[in-house]
């Protein structure tokens, strides 16, 4: 453990990945994604993987309030100074990590997500075809290729539970079980969505996000 405030996040790699943490989550928290403490995003530096604190207001988190985490150990290399509990989405984000080799990954609370939840209420997934943005989903991962306009794209669903933690083992299972979706949505609470490095991560997130808008608006029309 890295003594100091900041220890092991003070310089290099980790600082930068912490900056984006709180960098974009404020992105996810002014795109209407997450709101009071939910939602958050980890990203990952070789075996080290930064989480941010639980219950904290996720746009307003600065680096001192951080927690590095090995991959292969499953030991803090860091923890904040302040009495902050880790995400309880870490388990959540380490099934990506692991499944997928990820390099990121981000959780919303996305009204969206819930929306969908309502209208498939039986189905164990989310499937659409026919929009530009499928273009820009990857089969998993990029490695695999990215959906094109004519294909349907599947994002399996869960069931939500109690506590982020209790979601762990069917987020596992839908991830092995799903190989060619890049998120999973928690039916009722929001999407967790990872991918090959924090820029294609932010970038799928998007693209899940928008595509659910977009579904669910030209829905709306059609029945009209
Ligand atoms: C069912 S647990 C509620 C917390 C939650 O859904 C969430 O997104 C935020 O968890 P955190 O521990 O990071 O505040
Ligand atoms: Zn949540």
């Amino acid at each position: 453990m890295n003594s100091g405030e900041l220890g092991c996040l003070e310089g290099g790699d980790l600082r930068i990945c912490g900056e984006l943490i709180c960098t974009i989550c404020q992105d996810l928290y002014n795109s209407g994604w997450v709101t009071g403490t939910g939602g958050g995003i980890t990203i990952r530096s070789g075996d080290a993987i930064v989480i941010a604190p639980s219950g904290v207001q996720k746009e307003r988190m600065r680096l001192e309030h951080l927690f590095v985490m090995s991959l292969k150990t499953r030991e803090y290399i860091h923890k904040p100074l302040q009495p902050l509990k880790p995400s309880q989405c870490t388990p959540l984000f380490l099934a990506a990590y692991t499944c997928r080799d990820a390099y990121a990954c981000i959780h919303t609370h996305s009204q969206e997500a819930i929306l969908l939840s309502e209208l498939f209420p039986n189905s164990d997934y989310f499937s659409a075809s026919g929009f530009e943005v499928l273009r820009h989903i990857p089969r998993g991962t990029k490695k695999n290729g990215f959906y094109s306009i004519t294909d349907t794209v599947k994002i399996p669903f869960i069931d939500n539970t109690a506590h982020e933690r209790d979601l762990h083992d069917s987020l596992k299972a839908a991830i092995l079980a799903y190989p060619e979706a890049c998120a999973v949505i928690v039916r009722d609470h929001g999407i967790y969505c990872w991918g090959d490095s924090w820029q294609d991560t932010k970038m799928n997130t998007e693209a899940v996000e928008y595509l659910f808008q977009a579904y669910l608006r030209s829905r709306k029309i059609k029945s009209n």
